[in-house]
């Protein structure tokens, strides 16, 4: 048996097509065109490819977008003061800043100087916050298109057994929040995990957030799960690799979604929807 492969990036398509229907909607009725603002500090090559990947999905929805890439040197100050223009730009409706950060900038500082109205990360903790007490706004975008992922496939999480491995506060974290407010029991894996083979066998969802390549052996796999790999990890010979053993992991799961064109797109189109929804709330 060799699992369904879920293709992010064409439901990433339909996303983005519906966001662009509606801009052409806001269009014909006169309302402004979605603006978002990109703040890439440094010049760090993985980065520089997401950031040119989310100007490309606004030009294809008709957003505006605004691209701001800064020095390495920048400082927080500089940093904080582009914010405050970008938060009190009324044609900017998204404010999106590039994570990590040089080391000199403390990037919590960063993130709650941002207008929680325009934060389209959901990083803020106003917009955590939110999404804590089941009274998501804006919702981080990572875990957000994975839900629609699922969705899109008819996999519900409801009282489902779901394993995430990575707690960060842009993947792991978010989503761990969003699979409890979907009705899952809901598993968070760290590097303080005891047994994560264990863990991971017991999953009716696994979604691997970690950052190491192949860290998730296809034999933990229960057969028949769905797992969900967010990882994006650059190998040596310059090929795209997951933190899941893809060929021996879809030989066990049901459903898998690959890298490139799982997670990757979804988050773009969920960075998207937000900014379409930051601009209506600001109408
Ligand atoms: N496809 C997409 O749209 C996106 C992809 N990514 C990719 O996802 C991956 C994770 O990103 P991000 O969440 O920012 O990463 P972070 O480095 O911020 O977080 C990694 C998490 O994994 C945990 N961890 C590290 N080692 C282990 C281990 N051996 N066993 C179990 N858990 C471990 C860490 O634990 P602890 O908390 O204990 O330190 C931490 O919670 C990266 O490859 C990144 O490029 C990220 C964002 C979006
Ligand atoms: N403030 C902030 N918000 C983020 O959302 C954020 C961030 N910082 N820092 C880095 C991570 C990573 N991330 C990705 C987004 C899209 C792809 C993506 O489009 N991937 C494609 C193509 C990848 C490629 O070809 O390089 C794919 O997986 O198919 C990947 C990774 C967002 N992040
Ligand atoms: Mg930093």
């Amino acid at each position: 048996m060799s699992a369904q492969i879920i293709d992010g990036k064409a439901v990433s398509q339909q996303c983005l097509n519906a966001v662009a229907d509606a801009v052409a909607a806001r269009r014909a009725a006169s309302l402004r065109v979605p603006g978002l603002a990109v703040v890439l500090v440094g010049d760090d090559p993985a980065s520089a490819v997401y950031v040119r990947n989310k100007n490309h999905a606004c030009r294809q929805v008709g957003f505006e977008s605004f691209s701001y890439e800064l020095p390495a040197d920048t400082s927080e100050a500089q940093l904080l003061d582009l914010i405050d223009e970008l938060n009190d730009n009324p044609a900017v409706d998204g404010i999106l800043v590039q994570l990590p950060l040089p080391a000199q900038i403390n990037s919590q500082n960063i993130l709650e100087r941002i207008r929680p109205d325009k934060d389209v990360d959901g990083f803020h903790p106003y917009n955590v916050g939110r999404l804590a007490v089941r009274k998501p706004l804006l919702r981080p975008c990572t875990p957000k298109g994975i839900m629609t992922l699922l969705t899109a496939y008819g996999i519900d999480p409801k009282g489902q057994k779901v394993v995430i491995v990575g707690a960060s506060n842009i993947v792991g974290r978010p989503l761990a929040l969003e699979m409890m407010l979907a009705g899952a029991t809901v598993t968070v894996c760290h590097r303080f995990t005891r047994n994560l083979a264990a863990e991971v066998a017991a999953a009716d969802i696994v979604v691997a957030a970690v950052g190491k390549p192949k860290l998730i052996c296809g034999d933990w796999i229960r057969e028949g799960a769905v797992v969900v790999d967010v990882g994006i990890n650059r190998l040596a010979d310059g090929s795209l690799c997951g933190d899941v053993d893809f060929d021996a992991a879809k030989q066990r799961a049901a459903m898998i979604t690959p890298v490139p064109g799982g997670v990757g797109p979804m988050t773009i189109a969920g960075l998207l929807e937000n900014t379409l929804q930051a601009a209506q709330n600001r109408d």
